[in-house]
């Protein structure tokens, strides 16, 4: 499958069993939303799906690529948004995204409109001349979204990506993520502890104590209750 695949992923951190029998697939064009409580083993799957930890159990396919047999193509298909943000406050939205696209090859006109492009798919064409530092919390992040794009990764990770956002901020970015997986084919996985930037239509995979207690899609999975009231039902439930 061109999209991720996890497929029965396990991991201890010496005899505390951090995930056990994860397995979950995302298909190109879909936002799955990875939606779990603090120490449901988020940030571990992350690690593992980024190749910063090793899983001694299980299958990662990025794209088709194993991550553990074939780690290089697996990673160059994936673009990552980590939950710490990582940008230059004293360079430019277009010179954070050109020092990137050199990183990866990409240089001259080709980056320029690589960068172009990225932006305004998160609206931020705009912004290109304006310095990070400059920038609310919203627009960064987009600038961060937008540079995870520049090599034209097939999969899109993003770690909790709206944490310490206003309401509005957050619902202008889980939009643009939503519209790149629906309209350029991308596919998502968005981790979050943050019910209301779930879509009925979105797939949804609860992990909780390391385990996936639910996958489906969100709205199946409700029948139209909220989901806050599902979740924190199915997590009392299972505790
Ligand atoms: N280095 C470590 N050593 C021991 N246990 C760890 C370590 N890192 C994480 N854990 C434990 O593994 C489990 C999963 O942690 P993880 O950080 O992946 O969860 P999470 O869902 O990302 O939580 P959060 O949202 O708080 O980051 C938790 O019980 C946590 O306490």
């Amino acid at each position: 499958m061109s999209g991720l695949e996890v497929h029965n992923i396990g991991f201890r951190y010496g005899a505390k069993v951090a995930l056990e029998g994860v397995s979950f697939a995302v298909e190109p064009g879909r936002f799955c939303a990875l939606l779990g409580p603090n120490g449901a083993g988020k940030s571990t799957l992350f690690a593992l799906l980024t190749g910063l930890l090793s899983a001694p159990e299980g299958t990662i396919h990025v794209a088709g690529h194993d991550i553990r047999r074939e780690p290089t193509k697996a990673l160059a298909r994936m673009g990552v948004v980590f939950q710490q943000p990582t940008l230059d406050l004293d360079l430019t939205v277009a010179q954070n995204l050109r020092y990137f696209a050199a990183l990866q090859g990409l240089s001259g006109r080709e980056a320029a409109t690589r960068i172009e492009g990225a932006l305004d798919r998160l609206g931020m064409a705009e912004r290109a001349g304006e310095k990070a530092r400059a920038l609310n919390g919203g627009h960064r992040r987009r600038t961060e979204i937008a540079r995870a794009l520049l090599h034209r990764p097939a999969v899109l990770l993003l770690d909790e990506p709206t944490v310490g956002l206003d309401a509005a901020s957050r619902a202008a970015i889980t939009d643009h993520v939503h519209r790149l997986a629906r309209e350029d084919g991308l596919t998502v996985l968005w981790a979050t502890h943050l019910t209301d930037e779930v879509d009925p239509s979105d797939d949804l995979v609860i992990l909780h104590q390391g385990r996936v207690l639910r996958h489906a899609t969100a709205g199946a999975l409700t029948g139209g209750a909220p989901l806050t009231e599902v979740f924190l039902g199915l997590t009392r439930a299972a505790a």
